[in-house]
């Protein structure tokens, strides 16, 4: 059976302030590559979250479909901008949560938080509670909460945007590092064209609203001003 996920000719609109119809995706078809890291950039408001939230199963498409092919009934999980974290639960309750929802053994359990832990670097903040942490670690939280799931797509919605420079080149490192481990699809929104650039191996640019694909660039690491100039032409 086909592996990933594709798109097909998915529109969706939403009632605008004075009743008429605003789209927001219009016939958008594409098929992201499988088991890669594909960035999707454009102009505000262009529905790229309205995409990720259709493949996620928050919102529903007007018309259209989304496969989602031999994922073996496991969802894609999101990462938002805003970590959004249980505060009433420590670090490594927050990334325990899911597998104890899915009833897995507890022996189980601690053994995967322990080493997703250990993946985004927290071990030795495992018992401290959300507001004792940066925004880059609570970033970290959010990434092994979902992670710990084994999830066969991730989602990501500008995870990095609230981030300083620094930090967020070192999320963006952390990301591949686990990508590398994990070899999971990922559609990954932002607004950076180096931050595109740097993760993905191909960067997918929308048009203005209501979003269509422009062009879908292939990122060449030997090639990568070619790469830039021809993401910055097409977001002319
Ligand atoms: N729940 C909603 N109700 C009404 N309009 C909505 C809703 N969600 C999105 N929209 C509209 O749909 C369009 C696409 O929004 P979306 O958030 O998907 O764009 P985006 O490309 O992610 O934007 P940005 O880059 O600014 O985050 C926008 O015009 C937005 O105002």
């Amino acid at each position: 059976m086909k592996k990933g996920i594709s798109i097909h000719e998915v529109t969706k609109s939403f009632l605008g302030t004075n009743g008429d119809k605003v789209y927001a995706l219009d016939k958008l078809t594409f098929e992201p590559p499988h088991g890669k890291i594909t960035a999707l950039i454009g102009p505000s408001g262009c529905g790229k979250s309205t995409l990720l939230n259709i493949i996620g199963g928050f919102e529903t498409a007007d018309t259209g479909e989304v496969c989602l092919q031999a994922m073996n009934g496991q969802k894609p999980c999101m990462v938002f901008q805003s970590p959004a974290l249980f505060d009433w639960l420590t670090v490594s309750q927050n990334v325990e949560f899911g597998l104890k929802r899915q009833h897995v053994p507890i022996k189980e359990r601690k053994r995967a938080v322990r080493q997703m832990l250990t993946w985004v670097g927290l071990e030795a903040f495992k018992d401290a509670y959300p507001n004792e942490l940066s925004g880059g670690m609570k970033q970290r939280v959010a990434l092994a909460r979902v992670l710990v799931l084994r999830p066969p797509m991730l989602l990501m919605d500008e995870p990095f945007a609230a981030l300083d420079a620094r930090l967020r080149e070192k999320m963006q490192d952390l990301l591949l590092t686990v990508w590398e481990k994990l070899q999971l699809t990922v559609l990954f929104v932002t607004h950076d064209v180096e931050e595109a650039l740097r993760i993905s191996e191909q960067v997918v640019v929308f048009t203005e609203r209501p979003g269509r694909i422009r062009a879908s660039i292939e990122v060449k690491k030997d090639k990568l001003s070619e790469c830039r100039s021809a993401i910055y032409k097409a977001l002319l």
